[in-house]
This record gives C-alpha cells, sequence and structure tokens, in this order.
C-alpha cells in the first residue's frame, strides 16, 4: 500500500506564479507522506489564444517551470506526474503532454495527448484546441513505478473508452487523466466518466484537474478525484481555488487483483474482432 496525492491549482499564463503554486502542493503532498504527486493538464500556463500559447511554450531543457518541479522531486525525492506544454518540431502548434519525473528528477516517461477537444456548445464553450495544439499519435504503454503500473492519458482522452480498455490490456494497474475540464461539461459528466472508466478498466483512477478562472476567457471545474477499481471515490479535492490543494488515497493493488478475480471481465472478441 503506498499514499498518492491529486494536487489541484488555478495555472495562468505566468509560469512563475504556476511553479510557485506547484511548490506547495509538493510541501503538501511530503507532508501528508504521499509517494507521488499528480497535477493537471497543462500546470506551466493556460493561456488565452494560440498565439500566447505558442510564445509562452519551451522545450523542457529550458522551462523554469519543469526544471524548477524537477528540482523538487529530486530534493523532496517525490516522483510528479505533470501535464505541460512542448513546442512541435514540424508544425506552429504546441503539444499538449504529460511528463513523469522520478525521484531522481529525471524525466522518465511522457505521453502527447491524442484527441483534441473542438467544441461548440450551445450556450456553453466553444474552443478548438486542433488550432493550438498538434495531437499526439500513440497510446504509450504502462510504466512502472514503487506502487504500480501507471498509464497516462490527458483530460478529453476521458471520453474514448477504447484508450482505458487499452492501457487496460497492456498491464496498467492505474490510469491517470490530468485535465482542465470546463465547468458545464465537468457538471453533467466528469465524475461519472471517471468512475466510468474506473470500473470498466478495473483499475485505480488519479484525475487531478485545474480549477477556477484562469484567465477572462477561461474557468475550469476542479474536483480532482481518485477512484478505486470497484468504482468509490476514495480522494476527492472540491472546487475551491483559494489556494491550491491536494488530496490523498492509498493505492492497494491487492483489491485490484480482488476486483479482477472476483468480476473477470472476459471480452467476447469472437463476437466484436472490430474492437
Ligand atoms: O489549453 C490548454 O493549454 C490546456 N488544455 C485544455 O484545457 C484542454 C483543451 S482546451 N481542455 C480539455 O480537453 C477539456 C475537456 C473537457 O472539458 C470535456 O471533455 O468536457
Amino acid at each position: 500500500m503506498a499514499l498518492v496525492a491529486v494536487g489541484q491549482l488555478t495555472s495562468t499564463a505566468s509560469m512563475a506564479n504556476n511553479l510557485a503554486q506547484c511548490q506547495i502542493l509538493v510541501k503538501k503532498a511530503v507532508k501528508a507522506g504521499a509517494k507521488a504527486l499528480f497535477l493537471p493538464e497543462a500546470t506551466d500556463y493556460i493561456s488565452s489564444s494560440a498565439e500566447e500559447s505558442l510564445s509562452l511554450c519551451k522545450s523542457v531543457h529550458e522551462s523554469e517551470f519543469v526544471l524548477g518541479l524537477q528540482e523538487e522531486a529530486r530534493r523532496e525525492k517525490l516522483p510528479i506526474h505533470v501535464g505541460v506544454h512542448e513546442p512541435s518540431n514540424t508544425s506552429r502548434r504546441v503539444k499538449n503532454t504529460v511528463i513523469w519525473i522520478n525521484e531522481q528528477g529525471e524525466i522518465a516517461h511522457r505521453y502527447q495527448k491524442i484527441h483534441l477537444f473542438d467544441v461548440d456548445i450551445q450556450g456553453g464553450p466553444v474552443l478548438k484546441e486542433s488550432q493550438a495544439v498538434e495531437p499526439g499519435m500513440k497510446i504509450e504503454p504502462p510504466f512502472e513505478t514503487s506502487f504500480g503500473k501507471v498509464a497516462s492519458t490527458i483530460c478529453f482522452d476521458l471520453r474514448f473508452p477504447e484508450i482505458g480498455i487499452s492501457l487496460r490490456r497492456q498491464g496498467a494497474d492505474i490510469i491517470t487523466y490530468p485535465s482542465a475540464f470546463t465547468v458545464p461539461t465537468g457538471q453533467a459528466h466528469w465524475e461519472v466518466l471517471l468512475r466510468a472508466r474506473a470500473i470498466e478498466t478495473q483499475s485505480y483512477v488519479i484525475a487531478a484537474a485545474q480549477v477556477g478562472r484562469h484567465n477572462d476567457k477561461r474557468v475550469s471545474y476542479g474536483h480532482s478525484l481518485i477512484v478505486d477499481p470497484w468504482g468509490r471515490i476514495v480522494a476527492s479535492v472540491g472546487d475551491k481555488s483559494d489556494e491550491p490543494e491536494i488530496a490523498t488515497a492509498s493505492i492497494d493493488l491487492e483489491l485490484v487483483s480482488k476486483v479482477r478475480a472476483e468480476v473477470p471481465l472476459r471480452k467476447r472478441t469472437d463476437v466484436y474482432p472490430e474492437l
């Protein structure tokens, strides 16, 4: 059994301020005895336009945000899973990625978001992520940690059950959905989708979320959660945005095995081979 933390904050276009908020989250996670800290999508910055995003985006070797978090991870021996932006070398767009910084402070794993959030909701948000972001081209296999095999996805990927199923088939014990959900879609869908992904994959789901107002145009839903493989919410942060906050839960790999043994989910691929 190992305790892990989800961290919630309000990122803005100030990377220095976002790093300062993360340093508070690291302190809180260490104090709670967590063995890893999971942070939201786009923790490095949330911009208000594609141009602003391009101007803020730096490679991980030059980003004071990423270098600062690497230093925290190394000093505290605390692995950190964090959503950032990285430059694309093929287009005038950025990559929306999540990186795993291990306890030595090295970037040991990376995933690039494959499903981009292009929506036009009546009376709600209109967002065209693909104008600013280049889509990833592959699902990354789960990686080993001291508390189980962790798999990364990002935010809107949550709406595509196939990616969770694929990660489970590849051995994931824990599937992560670092996010910046909008308020109307969050109210309607966030919790039920996360619990469904946990139940159908019989895996832990760790979903760190952005919360509150980022700029004139963007507000995020918050409600970071950890769900166990039975679908129970075992940690939740809420939607207050006055200070960065964490919640913790124990990862119990015996529970993963128990649920999978009690309710075997044998796929009928003889009946639906196309899936
Ligand atoms: O823009 C950035 O820098 C960070 N990226 C995001 O905030 C992304 C794209 S706009 N947000 C989502 O995917 C929300 C999904 C969502 O809310 C849903 O599926 O309902």
